[in-house]
């Protein structure tokens, strides 16, 4: 009997222990995915993430669209005005931007059903649990005790459960993220200009050498640009690169400047190939002065100096440089002098003016080789001399190689080179030049007789 009572306790002792395990945890991780709050949680998150996501690629470049042209109204502000264009371009950003309300409007809907269903979801649950449970209490295979035990469990573990969803977005979102972002990682760049690689000579002397540099864009493979083009500078020699338009001018600068590298051929300069250099050593030492020079929303004193070391930058230096550009006399007649502001992209000054003060900031880095690409283009003949004057001071004793579409201002140059079709198709002094009767001499015609 007593082995009998003993069997019999402990059978009830170990379907006791039996039922409260199965209690605390199987039944409530069954009843919870019985009741497909997570996946219907997860699944609706994922859903709404992915769907977000997809519209945002479509939407991405629309917006990119919108902020172009707010950038170029911003920037041709004057223009605008002046051919009171203000109604058309609001129409055009308007238009811009309505697929993007499409979008986000879309977007927020999307958001709004599942945010619906996640916070309707846990009530629908505990309704489930509820009719579920006492079904099962009410044919015996539940105790109560165990049902409200079931019904706490679940309760803990949906509230972590829910932290788990909430992450769910931005798990998806981090995925999307950084596969974009390692994508832009991987990307092979032409020219690295962050790299600290390279050679930083301490002598630079400014000889510069194409050796049959054939080059074509990337965006235009198709389209050679510089076929086989060899030439030769000589260094503190000032030469002229003239030729039609689109013949190939600008090219050569930005390949000097190893803003590109050449498809094939070689640039050396100081007799080293420019690929070798370090980057920011070489574009102190090579530097550009654009027909357009970009001036930044600060003052004069700070546009000069600009990327300098501020330790290294005394008021002297920028002081020397701007009177070397023939722009002291001017900036010291202003209210504030040098400290006087440029106004976004240099509005507030003229031409000539940001011409003249691009020119110091050229000269304040004391550069061996100086690329002035149409640089006196833009302006009227009384700022071209006072510009011009600027460059000779700009030029004495550094490798200068220039474009010029008028003619007249290249007559001194040591050299000029005339290119056709992306190749050198004559070379010679003025004279030399116009003594041959060739294209250079039929430019020159052409610009005296307009
Ligand atoms: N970033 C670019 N991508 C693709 N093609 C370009 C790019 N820049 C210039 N080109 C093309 O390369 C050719 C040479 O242009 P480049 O600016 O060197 O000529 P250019 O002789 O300086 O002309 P211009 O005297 O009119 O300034 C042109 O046909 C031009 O359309």
């Amino acid at each position: 009997l007593l082995s009998e009572r003993t069997e019999q306790m402990m059978t009830d002792f170990l379907t006791a222990v039996l039922g409260s395990v199965v209690a605390t945890y199987i039944s409530p991780l069954f009843s919870l995915a019985c009741c497909y709050q997570l996946p219907i949680m997860i699944g609706a998150r994922v859903i709404e993430v992915r769907a977000n996501i997809r519209r945002q690629a479509k939407v991405m470049p629309v917006e990119e669209n919108a902020h172009k042209l707010a950038s170029i109204a911003l920037s041709h502000m004057a223009t605008i005005k002046a051919y009171s264009l203000q109604h058309r371009f609001f129409q055009m950003y308007d238009a811009a931007l309505l697929p993007v309300e499409h979008a986000r409007r879309q977007q927020s809907r999307i958001s709004a059903i599942v945010y619906a269903i996640q916070n309707s979801l846990v009530f629908f649950i505990y309704m489930c649990t509820f009719i579920v449970g006492s079904f099962f209490i009410e044919y015996g295979y539940l105790q109560p005790f165990d049902f409200l035990r079931i019904l706490f469990l679940s309760q803990i573990a949906s509230t972590r459960l829910a932290i788990v969803v909430t992450s769910v977005n931005d798990i998806v979102r981090s995925f999307v993220s950084s596969t974009t972002l390692v994508n832009v990682l991987q990307e092979e760049v032409p020219v690295d200009n962050l790299s600290d690689a390279g050679l930083t000579p301490g002598e630079f002397d400014g000889n510069i050498r194409l050796s049959k540099v054939r080059f074509y864009y990337p965006t235009r493979p198709e389209s050679a640009i510089l076929n086989e083009l060899s030439l030769n500078i000589k260094a503190g020699k000032t030469i002229a690169l003239v030729g039609p338009s689109g013949s190939g001018k600008s090219t050569i600068i930005q390949l000097v400047q190893r803003l590109y590298d050449p498809v094939s051929g070689r640039i050396t300069v100081n007799g080293y190939d420019l690929r070798d250099y370090n980057l920011s050593y070489l574009r102190r030492k090579i530097v550009p002065v654009s027909q357009e020079p970009t001036l930044f929303d600060a003052t004069i004193s700070e546009n000069i100096a600009y990327g300098l070391d501020p330790l290294e930058v005394t008021q002297e230096r920028i002081v020397g440089a701007a009177k070397l550009a023939n722009i002291h006399d001017f900036i010291i007649s202003l209210p504030k002098g040098y400290n006087e502001p440029c106004g976004e992209f240099g509005a507030q000054l003229s031409g000539g003016q940001k011409q003249r003060i691009a020119i110091a900031r050229a000269l304040i880095r004391k550069p061996s080789i100086l690329l002035l690409d149409e640089a006196t283009a833009a302006l009227d003949s009384a700022s071209e001399r006072s510009v011009q004057l600027a460059l000779e001071n700009a030029t004495k004793g550094v490798t200068c190689l220039m474009i010029a579409h008028r003619l007249s201002t290249i007559q001194n140059a040591d050299e000029i080179f005339v290119i056709g079709a992306g190749r050198i198709v004559e070379r010679g002094n003025h004279n030399q030049l116009l003594q041959r009767e060739g294209l250079y001499y039929n430019m020159c015609h052409r610009q005296i007789t307009e």
